[in-house]
């Protein structure tokens, strides 16, 4: 049984044309779920209907096999963490207390929270000095950690990620993005994570969907979109971008420790990189 599934999902806002256009879609447990697409080709959305901050107008949203109409809305979020780019921590909250946040609403002890706490800051690469700061006092990178861990403090099934990382410089991104991918690997939980960046869809994602206008172009693994893609919009989307990508993490790799055992100087690496058709 899927974790997640869509059946002939449709939404519409004011305007006649949708938003979501007959969605089907299973999602297992432990997927990590990149969306990528077109600015306003629906993924906020989609995602937003999985904890019902938005009702389709019709078709069918199930949660480990139950209706989404047939979830209690708050126990329903509860069991679903989420990160939005503009985290909205508590400004008048510390650190643990914003982690903690959901445990107390759940009437959780205090000790219990604390230690909670402790856990989540280290998981997310944070020293525990940072739970009795408040978000004005840490970085923007720090802050998407806090909101990586508040997310998780109620140990939900599935996290929803909304450009989590999109406010953050590249370094802080790509820290972040290799601490998601070893707390994915460490709690397995299911995530849904919108992006607009390719790469960052193509690294994270073990599968990838493609939105375009409200349908699913193609959902698969990077090979499968990049070299099986299903329509010319899939090939366009990708195309050069998506398998510089695909090279990059192993070739540059290689290179890379190449020039750390003195093996090549930049002439040979301007050749190789020539060679691979990358400069
Ligand atoms: N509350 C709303 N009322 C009316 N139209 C809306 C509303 N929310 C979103 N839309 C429209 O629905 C479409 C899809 O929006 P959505 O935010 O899901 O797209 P997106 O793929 O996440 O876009 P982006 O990448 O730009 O964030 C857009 O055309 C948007 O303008």
């Amino acid at each position: 049984m899927s974790l997640i599934e869509f059946i002939d999902v449709e939404k519409s806002y004011k305007s006649s044309s949708k938003v979501i256009d007959k969605i089907n879609l299973e999602i297992d447990e432990g997927e990590l779920i990149t969306i990528l697409g077109p600015s306003g080709c629906g993924k906020t959305t989609l995602i937003k209907m999985v904890n019902k901050l938005i009702i389709p107008d019709a078709g069918v949203i199930k949660i480990k096999g139950k209706d989404i109409n047939q979830w209690d809305t708050i126990e329903l979020r509860r069991s679903i963490g989420y990160v939005i780019q503009q985290i909205g921590l508590f400004p008048h909250l510390t650190v643990e207390e914003n982690i903690a946040y959901v445990l107390s609403l759940l009437k959780v002890s205090k000790n219990v929270r604390k230690n909670r706490a402790k856990e989540l800051i280290s998981l997310v690469g944070l020293e525990e000095d940072y739970l009795s700061r408040y978000p004005r006092e840490l970085s923007g990178g720090q802050r998407q950690r806090v909101g990586v861990a508040r997310a998780l403090a109620a140990d939900p099934d599935i996290i929803l990620m909304d450009e989590p990382f999109g406010a953050v410089d590249e370094i802080a991104r790509t820290s972040l993005q290799d601490e998601l991918i070893e707390i994915h690997k460490r709690l397995n939980k299911t995530i849904l994570l919108v992006t607009h960046d390719i790469e960052e869809a193509l690294k994270l994602g073990s599968k990838i969907i493609l939105l375009n206008q409200g349908k699913i172009e193609q959902i698969g693994t990077r090979e499968e979109l990049i070299f099986n893609p299903a329509s010319n919009f899939v090939r366009e989307f990708f195309g050069l971008k998506g398998f510089k990508a695909s090279l990059d993490e192993a070739a540059m790799g290689q290179i890379y420790d190449n020039i750390l055992k003195n093996k090549m100087d930049m002439d040979k690496i301007y050749m190789e990189l020539e060679h691979m058709g990358m400069k």
